[in-house]
C-alpha cells in the first residue's frame, strides 16, 4: 500500500522545511518575466519555477486556475508540471479547490487523487461548503490512494469571515466545525493525517479555535497578502509545528531568474524555520 499523505508530508518537511512554493502564473507575472500571456509563456514560466525549487522544497502548489485560463493546452501544461514537480521530489498539492455533491465529487476525486489519473497530485484543495459530508468520495480516494485534502476552513481573505466564523445553533462556528471533522478524520494517525485545513496566515489570533486537528495547517497569506513567517508563532500557537507556510507572488516577483527564485525561496525557508523552531 502506498504510504499515506501525512507521513510522506512530514517526512518531506523535516528534510526540506515546511515551505509550500505556489506557481501562480498570473498574466502580471508573466508580462514582469517577459513572457508572452500564452500558453508557450505558461509553460516556461511553470518548468523555471519548477526548475527552480522543485528540487528544495517540501511542497509546490500549483494554481490550477491559471492553467485552465489556456484550455486544453494549459491542463497539458499542467499535467507535465506536476510530473517534472514530483519527479524531483517535492510534494504537489494541486490547489483547484473542488466541491460538489457527492457523486460529482467523486468524479473530481478519480481526476486528481486516483494515481492513474494524468494530473495525480499529492493532495488536493477542497472547499466543504456544499456540507463535510459532501467530501467524502475525495476522502475515501484519498485514503486508497496514500494521497490526502487540504479543506478550506478558515481562509486568508477578508471576505471568508461571513460564512466561516457564522454561528450553528449549537454556538460553534463554521470554521471551527470543519477542523473539527478533520480532527476526527484525522484520529489516531501517526506520525500526521492526511487530512489538512487551509488556514490562513492573515487572519491574527487564531487561540479561540482548536486548531489540533493533527494535520496539516496549509497557511497562504505570507507574502503578497500582507503576512510574515514571524507572525507564524501569534496566529498558530501551539499547532505551528503543523504549519505548511505557502508563497506564491511572495516567491514568484523574484522570476524569471532561476538563482534569484531559489534565493527567495531559501529566504523565506530560513525566516519560517526561525519562526517555528522550538523555543
Ligand atoms: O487554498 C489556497 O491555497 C488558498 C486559500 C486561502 O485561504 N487563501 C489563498 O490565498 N489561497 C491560495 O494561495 C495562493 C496565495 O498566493 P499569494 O498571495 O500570491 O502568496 C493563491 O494560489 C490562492 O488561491
Amino acid at each position: 500500500m502506498t504510504e499515506p499523505f501525512g507521513a510522506r508530508l512530514r517526512r518531506a518537511t523535516d528534510e526540506r522545511g515546511p515551505l509550500c512554493v505556489g506557481i501562480d502564473p498570473h498574466a502580471s507575472l508573466l508580462a514582469e518575466w517577459g513572457l508572452d500571456d500564452t500558453v508557450e509563456g505558461l509553460e516556461r514560466f511553470s518548468r523555471t519555477v519548477v526548475e527552480a525549487v522543485a528540487d528544495r522544497v517540501a511542497v509546490l502548489k500549483p494554481q490550477s486556475a491559471f492553467f485552465e485560463r489556456f484550455g486544453s493546452r494549459g491542463i497539458a501544461v499542467l499535467e507535465r508540471s506536476v510530473e517534472a514537480a514530483r519527479a524531483a521530489g517535492a510534494l504537489v498539492v494541486m490547489d483547484a479547490k473542488r466541491g460538489d455533491i457527492g457523486s460529482t465529487m467523486a468524479a473530481y476525486a478519480e481526476s486528481f487523487l486516483h494515481k492513474d489519473a494524468p494530473l495525480f497530485s499529492d493532495a488536493l484543495t477542497v472547499s466543504p461548503y456544499l456540507g463535510y459530508g459532501s467530501l467524502k468520495p475525495a476522502v475515501d480516494t484519498a485514503r486508497e490512494n496514500g494521497a490526502g485534502l487540504f479543506v478550506l476552513a478558515l481562509t486568508s481573505n477578508p471576505e471568508g469571515s461571513e460564512v466561516q466564523h457564522a454561528l450553528r445553533a449549537d454556538g460553534r462556528s463554521i470554521g471551527a466545525t470543519m477542523l473539527a471533522h478533520l480532527a476526527a478524520e484525522n484520529a489516531g494517525e501517526e506520525p500526521l493525517g492526511s487530512f489538512g485545513a487551509v488556514v490562513g496566515a492573515t487572519l491574527g489570533d487564531l487561540s479561540s479555535y482548536d486548531l489540533a486537528i493533527n494535520g496539516p495547517l496549509l497557511a497562504p497569506g505570507i507574502g503578497a497578502q500582507g503576512a510574515t513567517p514571524a507572525d507564524l508563532p501569534r496566529v498558530f500557537g501551539a499547532a505551528v509545528r503543523n504549519v505548511l507556510p505557502n508563497v506564491s507572488r511572495g516567491v514568484l516577483r523574484h522570476g524569471p531568474e532561476v538563482g534569484a527564485l531559489r534565493a527567495s525561496a531559501e529566504r523565506f525557508a530560513e525566516e519560517i524555520r526561525a519562526a517555528v523552531a522550538p523555543a
